[in-house]
């Protein structure tokens, strides 16, 4: 259970406020304008960004000032952060040991995530060798890897077409139901959302909104959102 306490971030006359809770197993959407605040949201909830105000709570213990390794939390972003130097298997095994030096256990464990994602076999490849789909697969196995409860997706499908994201979502909707994580997904597609979101929190005018059952927001949403969705 994610809880943010009287949370804000705060930068001259902009400002971000949350006060929720997210239920645990919950898939959550994140929407809103652009620059409403959801990347900073994520940001902070893994660690990143700072609060000026407030706390942030995973299971009733405060995690506000931890560092982002020992928080809860995986985090994928847009571009997918892969080393090109490296290979498919070692970008994957960097979320269990940054200096690489895996034992047999944790090999297994590259090995087993990388098969998980449909990549068997291509272990060796380096991202350069590899489609933006696949990219994007290995970014999800080594987020995988962590086996964290809470996992945040800042667009990191964005870049890929329609086809191939909505393939990503049903492998990590998929991905959340086998470890019962806690998934909260920023898109601007609000289609992504609808697909795999059971609820979403809205971002907008300087404040990150309770979720809300996602059919009740597209049924009767609010005017930030009907702005957003174009009328
Ligand atoms: N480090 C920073 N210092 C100052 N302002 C920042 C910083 N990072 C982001 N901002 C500002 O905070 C606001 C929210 O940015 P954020 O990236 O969270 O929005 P967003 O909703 O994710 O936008 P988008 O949909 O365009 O990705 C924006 O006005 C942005 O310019």
């Amino acid at each position: 259970m994610l809880t943010l306490d009287h949370f804000l971030v705060q930068w001259g006359d902009w400002e971000l406020t949350a006060d929720f809770t997210v239920p645990p197993g919950a898939k959550v959407g994140v929407l809103g304008p652009s620059g409403s605040g959801k990347s900073t949201l994520l940001a902070a909830i893994a660690g990143f960004q700072p609060l000026n105000a407030g706390r942030i709570l995973w299971n009733g213990d405060d995690i506000t000032d931890l560092p982002p390794v020992a928080r809860p939390v995986a985090i994928l972003f847009q571009d997918n952060n892969l080393f090109p130097h490296l290979t498919a298997a070692e970008n994957v095994g960097l979320g269990l040991r940054p200096d690489l030096k895996l034992d047999k256990a944790q090999k297994a464990a590259v090995d087993e995530a990388l098969q998980r994602v449909g990549l068997e076999g291509f272990d060796a490849r380096k991202p350069g060798q590899l489609s933006g789909g696949q990219a994007a697969r290995v970014a999800l196995a080594r987020a995988l890897l962590r086996k964290k409860p809470l996992m945040l997706l800042d667009e990191p499908f964005g870049a890929l077409g329609p086809a191939l994201r909505a393939e990503m979502l049903a492998l990590v909707d998929d991905l959340v139901r086998e470890t019962g994580a806690t998934l909260l997904m920023v898109s601007h597609e609000p289609a992504d959302a609808r697909a795999v979101a059971d609820s979403v929190i809205l971002v907008a005018e300087g404040r990150a909104h309770p979720p809300v059952p996602t059919a009740d927001l597209f049924a009767n949403p609010p005017e930030a959102l009907r702005d957003y969705l174009g009328g």
